[in-house]
């Protein structure tokens, strides 16, 4: 009764935030289209942060930008994108727009002068990554923020999450990311691979992101990539499904799924194996590290093993849980590892908010993902330590690598490279 409650509250204080009274030394963010995310990933962040006013919208119709701006409360419109650039007014640019424009918009609000918060995933490639990332722009010492919004890496689940493990002890991760069919139509941006879409572009890139920060490496290759295309009629170089093996430094596996019109996973699949599939539809993280063997006494060994699975990784701020269980045997090797004993146990740790009352870290238990995301935002733009939570730039080239590798595996095209390309090393 009492979780319920609690839920509800968190629920509720998510969607409809305390507004804060804004300081005098605010950032003046313009989101460049009047993008669906655009509510949830800064608009409502942005009521409950003393710091961050919304204060320009622009999209490609007046219509558009002009009822966006109304619904939000966002005090002007620009008709154009390069208007909302050169409005000297603003001091930060979200860029929530198709991925194949992200490096032409990030690129162009940087040379303005402008802080970027810049949707996942940061670009195309990673020639593009290359580009944008190691611009010189960015070199200098008293440099321009630049964040790829990776927001789940912000919330203090995830981090709590990599505490409970060492990154050379995992044996295997899995991650299945599954979005029940219909939930996007057939014609939306993630499925129109002339705007770099792809499902390992969307949910894919947050799997990938997970596997590379929780083995602390890069992979050593790609084992094995495949993929389920669109439906006949659609573009056959969008994956609307993959499923990809990738082998780490220290021998451990990572698979992923990701699948953005997921159906089936019921009893009675001959019947059921069309209905948009709901279970599972939290993404799940399942991570299982190397058995550790230990001297007891008597000639026996204590065998150790340790799963940990967290449930919802990606929108922690509504629910999630991290179960680790452990299961312990004591076996005697002199008569063909026969156990003599076993136990198994699961604990159960959730975090809405920093555990430790650390200087820098703030938070309230309703805090979501892009709120968390968006007071480092700031932190790194007022030079402040803050939780030193980071996607830096070089995680963002080496993040649309692994993405390159993997459709590269998979047989499919990269994703177009922005005829505005500079540089390009
Ligand atoms: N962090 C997160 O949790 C999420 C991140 N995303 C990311 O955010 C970005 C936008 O996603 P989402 O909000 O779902 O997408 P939407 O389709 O809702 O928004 C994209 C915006 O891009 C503009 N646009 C400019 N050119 C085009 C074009 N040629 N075709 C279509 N739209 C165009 C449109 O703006 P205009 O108003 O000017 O017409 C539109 O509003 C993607 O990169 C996606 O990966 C998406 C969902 C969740
Ligand atoms: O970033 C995202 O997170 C939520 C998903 O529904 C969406 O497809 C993706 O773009």
């Amino acid at each position: 009764m009492f979780a319920y409650y609690h839920f509800l509250k968190r629920v509720l204080s998510i969607f409809y935030p305390p507004i804060a009274p804004k300081s005098n030394e605010v950032l003046r963010f313009g989101i460049l289209g009047a993008a669906d995310i655009a509510p949830s990933a800064l608009v409502t962040p942005a009521k409950s942060h003393p710091e961050v006013i919304v204060a320009a919208v622009a999209a490609r119709e007046e219509k558009k930008a002009k009822a966006f701006a109304k619904k939000h409360g966002i005090p002007a419109v620009h008709l154009c994108y390069d208007d909302l650039i050169a409005d000297p007014t603003i001091n930060c640019v979200y860029v929530p727009l198709p991925n194949g424009l992200h490096y032409e918009w990030a690129l162009k609000a940087l040379k303005a002068g402008k802080h970027v918060l810049l949707e996942k995933p940061s670009v195309s490639n990673a020639a593009e990554a290359k580009s944008l990332f190691r611009h010189p722009i960015l070199r200098d010492s008293d440099a321009l923020v630049l964040l790829e919004a990776f927001h789940y890496r912000f919330h203090p689940a995830w981090q709590l999450f990599l505490t409970l493990f060492d990154s050379k002890e995992i044996e295997e991760v899995e991650v299945q990311n599954y979005l029940a069919a219909g939930i996007f139509p057939l014609d939306d941006i993630r499925f129109n691979y002339s705007l770099s879409g792809g499902t390992l572009m969307d949910f894919g890139s947050y799997a990938i992101s997970a596997v590379r920060q929780i083995f602390g490496a890069e992979p050593t290759f790609v084992r094995s990539a495949s993929y389920r295309p669109m439906p006949e009629g659609f573009d056959q170089t969008v994956d609307e499904a993959v499923y990809a093996t990738y082998e780490f430094p220290n021998g451990g596996i990572a698979r992923i799924t990701a699948d953005l019109q997921a159906r089936g996973g019921y009893w009675f699949p001959a019947l059921t194996k069309n209905w948009p599939r709901l279970y599972g539809a939290l993404p799940t993280l399942f991570l299982k590290l190397k058995p550790i063997e230990e001297a007891v006494g008597n000639g026996l060994v204590k065998e150790t093993r340790r799963k940990i699975v967290f449930h919802c990784y990606m929108g922690p701020h509504f629910y999630h849980r991290i179960d680790i269980g452990t299961t312990t045997k004591i076996i005697d090797p002199n008569k063909g590892r026969k156990i003599l004993k076993s136990e198994k146990k699961t604990e159960y740790k959730k975090a809405y908010n920093w555990l430790k009352n650390e200087e820098g870290k703030k938070g309230e238990l309703w805090w979501t993902t892009y709120r968390y995301q968006l007071e480092e935002f700031v932190n790194r733009v007022k030079k402040r330590q803050g939780s030193c939570v980071w996607f830096d730039s070089e995680e963002s080239i080496r993040q649309m690598e692994m993405i390159d590798a993997t459709y590269e595996k998979m047989g499919l095209p990269l994703r177009l490279t922005s005829k505005e390309l500079e540089g390009g090393s």
